[in-house]
């Protein structure tokens, strides 16, 4: 579709440029020029905005016109419509006379004027003669017409009518038909007086008489000869058939019925008509017929029976059928007018339309209760052309909607992978159990703790003890119950909370009496403090002689955890696992902990939650563990779980038995899952499958596309730019040193480090090698692992890779915090970038005295440079990173060899290289910092 410039557009609705900016700005549409290109919205937009005023505008000039038009309308008359003038001009002047009693329609006349421009001079014309007609047949007395109202000439009406128009152009109010009152009057008056007013033939013999006279011979010359001209045109429309005559009803409003006036009528032949054809039709106002009929239709001359029965003269008999059918036809109109005079007044239904996105032709049509045929032609009103199934744009839908008549909400669509998380209401929430996660140095006696708990609050009803079936359990303590996830560890703790998930609400932190705080226990308060979890401390192995639990409390304070016997607010309990001592005081601890956080959910709603762990089962396919965190998972619901979906076919409690349903905080087994989903993944109840499915791949796609990315992770590279996009607010470190001094003093010079704009915060500190702990932790909470004099292990590395966390690895102090510094203030040193020059794969090798082994090489891309660091590849894997120490084509030194050439590579301090391999020839590029 060809798109529409300002000035184009300007031109067509005949404004300056500068105007329809001008109206563009107000609309909030803005160009640069008048060169701009415009949307299809807003020419539409655009358009409609001028339509209104020009509507609005007419309506002004109209009533104006009526209200200036006194006499009342009954007396004024000036045929508007064609089937009137063609009426009259056939010398029906009974015809004239009753629309003139109704008073039909000054309205006509200024309608003439505005909405038949180009037919307006002949009209006038018409309209004069017709009159002169109708008086003349009616009265019989001619010279009395063109006494009390002299006709008014052909090229004055013309004029007129001319000028009429410019002034509605040029929005001057348009002068009423000012000779016009009064002849209806006057025609009215001798109609009713005249019995000559007899008939058609009366008329016609009329119109015939006054022909003859002496003296008017020539002045009926010229205006046969005129109406001739107008005659021949209609005709031929004429011969189109009865399309044409029924134009006039689709203009018609309403109809009157047979006004008094009317009634009154003389005896004659036209008495005998039935009364339906004394019917009136009243037009409607011009804008609307000017927006409902194109335009050729509106220039159409009328009057053509009329003209041609006088002009050919034909035989009574001829105008007599003429006549009948003109009758039929007015039947017709009538009929189809009744029609839609019942469909007016039936009560307008305005629809509500709520668009959420790019809507189809056909989909809009139904949404607004219009027919797609409806939609399109007001499309090719506005210069677009659509098919049904063309899709439209939120924006252009609504204007249509808003123009055909509907009232319209845009709504924007929110992204379908994302499943909101609807809040509950106060009054539907419940109390339900706190989730609790076990976390401690390893050794400390975590599972001792778990499985001690387990068997003295779970197992004690039932003989030989229960196998526990999933990673989640529930206790039951007073009536009430605690759900353990059974992951020692951080790993699910972490790996949840880096997918935006938090299980727990509460941590037990074990630590043992006789070992103390150890790097694992500072890791797990970091981690929980990091989740923002309330940690409740277990003094375990207190049963152990060399037990001392108060050097527990005492180091534990150095992690802001202060026993609350010593002012401070985290619970402690001396338990011992072993031995089953502390164990109820610790739960109720933890209800207690849970009573303060006032745990709720709402159980009676679609379900929600958290998957907590997944395996491949070979008999029942996908098998997750999840825990419930709001509303209630039932058998046969619909589930999306991350990027899988699924339906519940069985559900299984901790114990493995088969249950229908699952409440808030309970761990269940579920079964009907399409894949494995991760651990994390927050699955939730949807309506239907297919939308499950739908959620599901879109998830997936999303997913691939954020692997592709592995970016939006925080980087020192990028930390300026973060910052300055307002993305980073605090910058999170992990930090591991190969001593304890170190990483405290590095911890106080970090911290240091914060401004007003960014907070430096170390979230974990500790001794030894980079773990992937470190990198799951460095994930979660989107920080940067700083290793100082220590390196990450292979795992880490890995982790890291994947999870797309960046470590910096340093051996001075003093850089670490200058970078991390200049880093903040967007100063970092150029980023040294690889650029590959090109490769060159190995044919042959050759052993040279003192030489070495050189390769014989095809260049088969880029180029290679003597000099230019080099690596080699074998099956993929880098064996060797270098330089190349000679180049060589044939005997020749060469500076570089380009693609397609053979060479000689020799590489320095490397003769390992073999038949196959592949040399890459590199550079480090320096890239400057972009802040
Ligand atoms: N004396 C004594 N020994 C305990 C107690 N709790 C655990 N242990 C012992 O401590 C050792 C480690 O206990 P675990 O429960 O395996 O400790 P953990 O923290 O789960 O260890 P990892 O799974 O390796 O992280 C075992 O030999 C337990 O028997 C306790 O309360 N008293």
């Amino acid at each position: 579709m060809a798109k529409t410039r300002v000035y184009e557009l300007a031109k067509e609705l005949r404004v300056s440029n500068k105007d329809l900016m001008d109206t563009m700005a107000q609309l909030g549409i803005y160009t640069r020029s008048h060169m701009s290109v415009l949307e299809n919205g807003e020419v539409i937009k655009i358009r409609n905005h001028y339509r209104q005023m020009w509507r609005a505008a007419r309506a002004a000039k109209l009533k104006q016109q009526q209200a200036a038009a006194a006499p009342p309308v009954a007396e004024a008359v000036a045929p508007s419509q064609p089937g009137v003038e063609k009426v009259a001009a056939t010398g029906q002047a009974q015809h004239i006379t009753e629309k003139a009693a109704t008073g039909q329609p000054r309205q006509g006349a200024a309608k003439a004027a505005v909405t038949r421009p180009e037919g307006g001079a002949e009209k006038a014309a018409a309209i004069t003669r017709l009159q002169q007609g109708a008086e003349k047949a009616g009265a019989g007395q001619p010279q009395q017409v063109s006494g009390k109202a002299p006709a008014m000439p052909p090229a004055e009406a013309a004029a007129k009518a001319r000028s009429e128009k410019e002034r509605q152009l040029a929005g001057v109010e348009p002068v009423p038909a000012a000779a016009q009152p009064e002849r209806p009057r006057e025609q009215e008056g001798k109609e009713r007086s005249g019995k000559q007013a007899a008939g058609k033939q009366q008329s016609r013999a009329g119109g015939q008489q006054a022909g003859q006279q002496p003296g008017r011979a020539k002045k009926r010359q010229e205006e046969g000869q005129a109406r001739r001209r107008e005659n021949k045109g209609q005709e031929q429309e004429g011969r189109r058939g009865p399309e044409r005559e029924e134009r006039p009803a689709r203009v018609d409003q309403q109809v009157q019925v047979l006004t008094p006036a009317a009634a009154q009528r003389p005896a004659g032949k036209g008495a005998g008509r039935p009364a339906k054809n004394k019917q009136l039709r009243i037009p409607k106002p011009p804008e609307a017929v000017t927006k409902d009929l194109p335009e050729k239709r509106r220039d159409r001359p009328a009057g053509k029976p009329a003209a041609k029965q006088a002009e050919t003269g034909r035989s009574r008999k001829l105008v007599e059928l003429e006549q009948q059918r003109e009758e039929r036809l007015l039947r017709r109109d009538k009929d189809k007018n009744k029609a839609k005079a019942a469909q007016q007044e039936a009560p307008k239904v305005v629809r509500r339309v709520t668009l959420t996105g790019s809507i189809t032709v056909q989909e809009l049509a139904k949404r607004i209760g219009k027919t797609a045929a409806e939609v399109i032609k007001f499309l090719m009103g506005q210069g677009v052309m659509a098919t049904i199934n063309k899709e439209l744009d939120i924006d252009t839908a609504a204007i249509i909607a808003q123009d055909l008549g509907a009232i319209v909400e845009v709504k924007e669509e929110k992204p379908l992978t994302v499943l909101e998380d609807l809040p509950d209401a106060p009054e539907t929430l419940q109390e339900r159990p706190p989730v609790v996660t076990v976390m401690g140095h390893v050794d400390h006696g975590k599972t001792s703790l778990l499985d001690a708990i387990r068997r003295t609050n779970v197992t004690a009803t039932e003989a030989g003890g229960i196998t526990q079936h999933i990673g989640a359990y529930q206790v039951k303590v007073k009536n009430r119950k605690i759900t353990f996830l059974d992951t020692p560890g951080h790993e699910a703790f972490t790996a949840m909370r880096a997918r935006g998930a938090q299980a727990t609400d509460i941590a037990i932190l074990v630590v043992a009496a006789d070992d103390g705080v150890m790097p694992q226990t500072v890791e797990a308060i970091n981690h929980a403090k990091a989740a923002g979890v309330p940690i409740v401390v277990a003094i375990n192995k207190i049963d152990r002689p060399d037990a001392n639990p108060d050097r527990v409390k005492q180091q534990l304070t150095e992690y802001g955890l202060v026993p609350e016997e010593w002012g401070g607010d985290t619970i402690m309990v001396p338990v011992s696992a072993l031995k089953k001592e502390g164990l109820n005081e610790l739960l109720e601890m933890t209800l207690l902990t849970a009573d303060m956080m006032e745990l709720k959910a709402n159980p009676n709603r679609p379900a929600r939650g958290i998957v907590i762990e997944a395996q491949l089962d070979k008999g029942r396919g996908p098998v997750a563990t999840m825990l419930v965190q709001k509303g209630t998972l039932k058998v046969g619901d619909n589930l999306v779980a991350g990027a899988v979906y699924g339906r519940v076919r069985a559900l299984f409690d901790d114990k493995g038995e088969r249950v229908k349903s699952a409440e808030p905080s309970m761990p269940v087994e579920v079964l009907g899952l399409s894949e494995l989903p991760q651990a994390g993944d927050i699955f939730q109840v949807v309506e239907d499958e297919k939308l499950a499915r739908q959620i599901a791949t879109l998830r997936q796609e999303e997913r691939r596309q954020e692997e592709l990315k592995a970016a939006g992770k925080t980087s020192l590279d990028d930390l300026f730019k973060q910052m300055e996009a307002g993305e980073v607010k605090e910058l999170n470190l992990v930090v591991k040193g190969d001593v304890q001094g170190s990483v405290e003093a590095l911890r106080a010079a970090l911290e240091q480090l914060s401004t007003s704009e960014v907070k430096v915060n170390i979230i974990h500190g500790g001794v030894g090698a980079i773990t992937e702990t470190d990198v799951m932790l460095a994930a979660a909470s989107k920080a940067i692992i700083i290793g100082f004099n220590v390196r990450p292990d292979a795992n880490a590395r890995k982790a890291a890779e994947e999870a797309g966390v960046e470590i910096r690895l340093y051996r001075v102090i003093y850089e670490i915090i200058d970078e991390v510094k200049a880093a903040m203030t967007g100063l970092l040193e150029p980023v040294k970038r690889e650029v590959v020059l090109g490769r060159a794969e190995v044919r042959a090798t050759f052993k040279v005295p003192k030489v070495g082994t050189v390769a014989g090489c095809l260049v088969t891309d880029g180029k290679i440079q003597n000099r230019a660091l080099a690596r080699v590849i074998r099956d993929g894997v880098v064996v060797f990173e270098g330089r190349i120490d000679s180049l060589k084509r044939f005997k020749d030194d060469v500076r570089e060899v380009a693609q397609g050439y053979e060479c000689g590579i020799g590489l320095e301090k490397y003769n390992d290289i073999k038949e196959g391999d592949v040399i890459e020839a590199y550079m480090i590029e320096e890239v400057k910092r972009e802040l």
